[in-house]
């Protein structure tokens, strides 16, 4: 079953990671490194299944070659996934031992946060490996990408507010928000400052209460998240949220969140947004400006420059929408084919020969 979701969906490479000692159970996948080497960030979540911790992994590090070819970056895609429970399985020989499976890669993976991890587990990582992002800021680095998602989030959000109303301004607008986590409360308070007004809902009662006593935030219970009165919908927990039950329940008229992989099924359920004249801003352009902070690390750190590259979102999500109504596709087919065709094109420019990897001249005599 493995080899042949591998085969369908073209993934380079899948590794388990196992320690007794420690209690590691992790599992990194590559998916595809022609842009450069697969950075993603490491999810720890308890799932019930093996195979729904494999299903996630493979789904998540596609996104992130997709994700990172659409903002320009010279990454490939990848991802880790930890099985286990955030709140008590974790200790510093735990992501060590991790971060030394990590090592072992080579630089074909390299790690950074995604829900359950925190710049404290990436700075054990980084103990035993180089290859690890998002470490805190006394390592000249840019520590939690979250605040920089949520930026981009912002951005991008202003460009769908302007598709689907044509007015980039928020002040008055209604948003939902599901999940109110790391990337959602600075969402919310971004937002709460441009003037728009909130509904939110979480599976923690406390994150709610936060929202609800900062910025006046309207509470609704879980599934009642889906159809609310609002404006633009913000999906920011987990994956697979706009399905055939949730779709008709929707009443807004655009959807940009930084959830990953936020269509079920790709295909039908963007075509069934698009049906009902809904925005839908692509998630994993949206929720770029967290791996855009975080890339910029590998070049040295600039605050300045990685905020600046993460306001852009509003330009790729613009060029996105533009190609959308240029070529009467949806805007998830646009940003696809947009990242399919960056890494093609350097897939070309990459089979010329040059003299750098092992070959045929490395044997002759000096
Ligand atoms: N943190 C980052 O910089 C980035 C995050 N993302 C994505 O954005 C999403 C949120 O990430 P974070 O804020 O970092 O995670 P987080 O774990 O801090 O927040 C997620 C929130 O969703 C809540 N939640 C979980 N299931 C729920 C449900 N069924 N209904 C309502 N709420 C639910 C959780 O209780 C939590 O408060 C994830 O899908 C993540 O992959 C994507 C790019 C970067
Ligand atoms: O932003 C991050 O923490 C790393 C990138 C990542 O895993 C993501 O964008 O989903």
């Amino acid at each position: 079953m493995i080899f042949t979701e591998m085969v369908d969906g073209d993934y380079e490479q899948l590794v388990f990671c196992q320690d007794k000692d420690s209690g590691l159970k992790a599992i990194i996948c590559i998916h595809d490194t022609t842009l450069g080497p697969a950075l993603g960030g490491i999810r720890f979540w308890n799932y019930e299944k093996e195979e729904d911790a494999i299903i996630d992994v493979l789904r998540l590090a596609k996104g992130m070659t997709y994700k990172n070819a659409a903002a320009g970056l010279n990454l490939g895609g990848g991802k880790a996934v930890v099985i286990g429970d955030a709140s008590k399985d974790k200790s510093e020989a735990f992501f060590r031992t991790l971060g030394r499976y990590i090592n072992n890669l080579g630089g074909r993976y390299i790690a950074a946060e995604d829900v359950g991890t925190t710049v404290e587990d990436m700075d054990f990582i980084y103990q035993e490996t180089d290859y690890v992002c998002g470490i805190s800021e006394s390592f000249g680095s840019s520590g939690n990408p979250s605040p920089f998602t949520a930026l981009g989030l912002f951005s991008a959000m202003q460009r769908t507010a302007k598709e689907a109303f044509g007015s980039d301004d928020l002040n008055g607008k209604t948003i939902s928000v599901q999940g109110v986590g790391n990337v959602a409360y600075s969402l919310c308070e971004l937002l709460h400052e441009a003037g728009a007004n909130l509904i939110v809902t979480d599976i923690n009662e406390k994150a709610v209460q936060r929202a609800v006593d900062n910025f006046g935030a309207k509470a609704v219970g879980l599934d009642e998240i889906y159809s609310v009165d609002a404006d633009i919908f913000a999906p920011c927990a987990l994956g697979g949220i706009l399905n055939d039950k949730t779709i008709p329940q929707l009443k807004v008229k655009a959807i940009c969140g930084s959830a990953n992989n936020q269509l079920l099924e790709i295909e039908k359920h963007g075509q069934a947004l698009q049906d009902l004249g809904i925005v839908y801003a692509p998630d994993y352009v949206v929720n770029s400006g967290g791996v855009i902070n975080v890339a910029d690390e590998l070049t040295g750190y600039n605050k300045e420059r990685a905020t600046s590259k993460v306001k852009d979102v509003y330009k790729q999500i613009d060029k996105i929408f533009t190609i959308a109504k240029e070529q009467n596709i949806s805007p998830q087919h646009a940003a696809d084919h947009l990242a399919e065709s960056r890494i093609q094109a350097i897939q070309n420019v990459k089979s010329k020969f040059t003299q750098s990897d092992k070959n045929i001249l490395s044997g002759r005599k000096k």
